[in-house]
Parts: structure tokens; C-alpha cells; sequence
């Protein structure tokens, strides 16, 4: 134990910016991985640099670390899946409980039984995390409609989609800088368009942020990909409302709106989605995550036809 502290006194001697990276982490050996990470990716990031400026950002890097600024910003990629997704300041980094949901849909996805090309809503897209996943995994022809109502945001996913595509199967990618909450003229003719819809939308409360979100989180991740009114269900509330308004229309086909998932953050909100949708002319199933906590709110529609909805609502 001694002879490991004494150790790591050398080390930091040797290398005092390990320091910020152990107050970032509190672990040596994950301080150590960092700087790693950091001295080699931002070499490769800044290719014509000097020596000097490479030292610099180097150095500017471990020192934002100290203040944890999450590293993904520093590095500017996150993986999720097979992929590497790019990941700037003022778009939220992606999260292994949203790549876990989103690789367990893609079986379902693939069998769902609606005419190809399959299409699929994305809405609250962020960087495109989940678009790029199901672009690459998908087996069958797609469509894909990536919304958000940030240019950041857009802009990252574009990117990102640009460089994850390298199967056919995707037929088309469509970006809309819409604001969900509020434009239901150009949601209701994407949802009706569309036969499965992949969400994660902002879904923390603003007492919950306050109180009880990661200080990194709080400082450096941007607020409006997080918060929502009404205790964080503002965003399920106001897409079930545009879901049953649109199965009023007799000419909706049955492919349709078949498939819905959305992540959540709580036991308590995968209930509160669930109740949204249950008991009408869907299924609604709550998923766990890894950590065997409510993640995930699948909903699907039952196969009838347009006028025994109707009927049904
Ligand atoms: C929780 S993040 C999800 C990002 C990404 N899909 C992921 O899983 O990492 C929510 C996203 O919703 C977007 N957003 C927030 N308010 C919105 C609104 N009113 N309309 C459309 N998008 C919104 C934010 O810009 C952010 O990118």
C-alpha cells in the first residue's frame, strides 16, 4: 500500500496534470487511462499542430478535466454500440442505458411486420446516437426522419449519420428542426407517416436537476436536453396527445404508429407512459435496464384495422 502511494507520488511528480484527472475520477489507474486517452487522441485530433500546441491543449484539457468537464467533450467521441459517436458541447452525450434499449429493439424491428421500407421516427435526437445505431444494425431497407429542435444538435447528428452509413439499407435520412412540444402541424404528418417511433426525450423534473444531477451533468451537459415541465413528463404527454388525435383519422393506415419506444428515467414515470397508453389500442411494456432499473416504455399496436380503432378510443 506504502510502497503504491509512494509510486504514485513519482508519477506525479513526474506528471502534475494527473492530478486534475485524479480529482475528476478519484482512481489512479482510471487518472492514468485518462491521460493516456487524452495526450493520444488530441495528437490525433490536431494532426498539424506543434509540439508546443499539442502540449498546450494537453495540459488545458487535464486541467477542464479537474473541474469535470466530461470527457467526452475533450475527446470528442463516445462509443455506443460498434460505433464511435461524435460528441460536442451543447449536445448531450449518449448513454449505455439508451445503447442497451436501442440494440435490444433492432431484432423487433427487423421481424415488425410492416411493408418496407420500414420507417422510423427519431424524434429528440441529440447527437443521433440512436438514428446511427439502427442505420448500421437495421437489415431491412429504411427510412429514417431525425428530429430536434436544436441546429447543435442537427448538425452533430448529420455527422454522425454521414459516417456510420455504410449500409444500403438505409434509403433516405430526412432532418427536421422541429420543436415537439409545439409544432403539431408538422408532428402529426411525421407521426402519421411513420411506423415506428424511437424517443428519448428530456425527462428530468427541474426539482430532480436541482437536487439530484451529477455535478458534471449540471455544469457542462445542456439543460434543455434534460429538463422537462410537469414533474419530466411533459414531452410523453404532448406526443400520446398528437398518437390519439391521429388515430381518430379513418384514412390512418394499420402500419401506422405501430411500434413506440421511449426512454424514461424512473419506476414512476415508466408507469405514468405506460398508463398514457394502456388500456386504448396498445400494448404497453416497461424494460429494465442492466442496473434492473425501469428504462425503457414500449408500446405497440394491436393489429386492427382503421375503423375498429376509431371504434375503440
Ligand atoms: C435526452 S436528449 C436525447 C438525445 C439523444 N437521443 C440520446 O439518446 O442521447 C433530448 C434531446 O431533445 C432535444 N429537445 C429538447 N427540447 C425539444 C423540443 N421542444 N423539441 C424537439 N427537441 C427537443 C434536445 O435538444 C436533446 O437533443
Amino acid at each position: 500500500m506504502l510502497q503504491r502511494k509512494l509510486k504514485w507520488k513519482t508519477f506525479l511528480k513526474n506528471n502534475r496534470f494527473l492530478a486534475d484527472l485524479y480529482r475528476a475520477t478519484k482512481s489512479t489507474e482510471q487518472a492514468k487511462q485518462e491521460w493516456k486517452w487524452i495526450s493520444q487522441e488530441l495528437r490525433e485530433l490536431c494532426p498539424k499542430d506543434s509540439k508546443l500546441q499539442i502540449q498546450r491543449k494537453i495540459i488545458q484539457a487535464c486541467k477542464l478535466r479537474g473541474r469535470k468537464y466530461p470527457l467526452q467533450y475533450i475527446l470528442q467521441t463516445q462509443p455506443f454500440g460498434s460505433l464511435d459517436i461524435q460528441c460536442r458541447p451543447g449536445v448531450l452525450i449518449p448513454r449505455w442505458e439508451t445503447e442497451e434499449w436501442v440494440e435490444r429493439t433492432i431484432p423487433l424491428l427487423n421481424s415488425l411486420s410492416v411493408p418496407n421500407p420500414i420507417r422510423i421516427l427519431d424524434l429528440c435526437t441529440g447527437s443521433g446516437c440512436i438514428s446511427s445505431y439502427v442505420s448500421t444494425s437495421l437489415k431491412r431497407p429504411h427510412h429514417l426522419h431525425v428530429v430536434d429542435n436544436s441546429s447543435k444538435a442537427l448538425h452533430i447528428a448529420a455527422k454522425n449519420l454521414l459516417t456510420c452509413k455504410h449500409d444500403s439499407s438505409t434509403l433516405d435520412t430526412q432532418f427536421h428542426k422541429i420543436n415537439v412540444l409545439s409544432a403539431q402541424k408538422a408532428m402529426f404528418d411525421l407521426l402519421k407517416d411513420c411506423h415506428v417511433v424511437l424517443c428519448n426525450p428530456p425527462y428530468i423534473s427541474p426539482t430532480e436537476f436541482h437536487t439530484n444531477t451529477d455535478l458534471s451533468v449540471k455544469r457542462y451537459e445542456p439543460r434543455h436536453a434534460l429538463v422537462a415541465q410537469e414533474d419530466g413528463n411533459q414531452f410523453y404527454k404532448v406526443i400520446a396527445s398528437y398518437v390519439f388525435e391521429l388515430l381518430k383519422d379513418p384514412f390512418l393506415t394499420k402500419d401506422a404508429l405501430r411500434y413506440l419506444a421511449f426512454e424514461i428515467g424512473s419506476s414512476k414515470q415508466a408507469n405514468y407512459v405506460k398508463n398514457l397508453f394502456s388500456g386504448s389500442v396498445f400494448d404497453a411494456t416497461i424494460w429494465k435496464d442492466s442496473a434492473n432499473l425501469d428504462r425503457t416504455v414500449i408500446v405497440q399496436r394491436k393489429e386492427i384495422d382503421a375503423k375498429s380503432i376509431v371504434e375503440n378510443r
